[in-house]
């Protein structure tokens, strides 16, 4: 890439905030501000997940297999609690009273402090699709794919993400991460001849369609109940049942995990995930993605993920572990998180803003 402007509009001001684009995949910005504070040390608005929200956490993950009867039930009832209809706007749900809530700085408004501390060095950027990535134009990723390596990371499955998006120069990571396959020969950023592909939950595959199909019987009689089968993983949809209904399918999805203890339940919004009990997650797919493209022990690279997921805070904790790059978490609450930065709205996270010029 030739050296170019790149306009980042302040959302505060209202200001257009000159950029230049230097040399190689990094820009900066023309007034360089001291670096933010590097992930995981405390300083620059980044948050742990304290030892109790873990616990909690940890307390509404149900592995398969038994014993998931009074975790199926507190997720239902921290389902219900967090549900519009029952929350005042002052209500807290009961982990929230143990926690402090910081606000993450905005990604936008900090974005010259980004980009400082990307200086010299390769950024990748990683997008998750649902929530994040959904209402950004498909112009947009095509042009950051055009400066930058990119993937999309999502609990969908590949196939639909690709058939979303449709560009063939992205890396894309379905199933949760647990199927990875590269751009096709071509691609400035593929190595060799064949995409890289990767699929540490292929021997799961025929549990998983098994899954899906009793799901699908079990939950047939409860209006609204969507059971998805995302290869790898599968998602029965809460959103369209009536909240009466909700421990019937639970209940339903606890019968048929009893008979799969090599697979574990976890919580989504208004879903309940079913997946492999691999030691693989969003986390591990751009570890293996930054290591495909040649960045495993460079000090040079610059890893950028964004999503609004509680399944990207693997990917967030990674970066934050790796002290490379910055997690951006798109929220419109504050929320405790192992990302750097916040956006409020997906829109806002619309990169056309950000990479205007590209
Ligand atoms: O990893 P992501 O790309 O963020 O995918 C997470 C889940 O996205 C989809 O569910 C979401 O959209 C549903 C409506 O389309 C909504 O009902 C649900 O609450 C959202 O989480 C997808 O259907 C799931 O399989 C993904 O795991």
């Amino acid at each position: 890439m030739t050296n170019q402007n790149v306009v980042v509009p302040d959302t505060k001001s209202g200001i257009n905030l000159p950029m230049v684009r230097l040399s190689g995949s990094s820009i900066f910005p023309a007034t360089a501000q001291k670096p933010p504070t590097a992930p995981g040390t405390g300083g620059g608005g980044c948050i742990s997940l304290s030892t109790k929200k873990k616990l909690l956490l940890e307390n509404l993950e149900i592995n398969g297999g038994g014993g998931g009867g009074a975790r199926i039930n507190s997720w239902i009832d921290s389902m219900r609690a967090s549900s519009p209809t029952h929350m005042k706007s002052n209500q807290q749900l009961p982990w929230q009273q143990q926690q402090q809530q910081i606000t993450l700085p905005s990604a936008m408004d900090n974005f010259d402090q980004i980009m400082e501390a990307s200086r010299g060095k390769q950024i990748v950027m990683f997008l998750d699709y649902d929530g994040t990535l959904s209402p950004i134009m498909r112009t947009t990723v095509r042009r950051l794919a055009r400066c930058f390596p990119t993937a999309i990371v999502s609990g969908r499955c590949r196939d639909k993400v690709y058939k979303f998006v449709r560009l063939a120069e992205l890396y894309y990571a379905g199933s949760h991460g647990m199927d990875i396959k590269g751009p096709e020969k071509g691609s400035k950023y593929t190595k060799g001849t064949e995409p890289v592909i990767c699929q540490p939950a292929s021997e799961f595959l025929p549990m998983i369609d098994e899954v899906f199909k009793e799901l699908v019987a079990k939950t047939k009689l409860t209006p609204g109940a969507k059971v998805e089968n995302n290869k790898f993983c599968v998602s029965v949809h809460f959103r369209c049942v009536e909240e009466k209904k909700w421990s019937e399918v639970a209940e339903a999805v606890k019968s048929v995990l009893k008979k799969y203890p090599k697979l574990r339940l976890s919580q989504g919004r208004k879903v309940l995930e079913i997946r492999p009990t691999i030691k693989w997650d969003k986390g591990k797919a751009l570890e293996f993605l930054l290591e495909s493209l040649g960045f495993a022990n460079c000090t040079d690279v610059f890893p950028v993920y964004i999503g609004d997921d509680r399944t990207d805070e693997d990917a967030f904790k990674v970066l934050k572990e790796r002290e490379q790059g910055f997690g951006i978490l798109v929220s419109k609450v504050p929320k405790e998180t192992n990302a750097s930065y916040s956006l409020q709205e997906p829109t806002q996270a619309s990169l056309q803003n950000i990479f205007h010029n590209y």
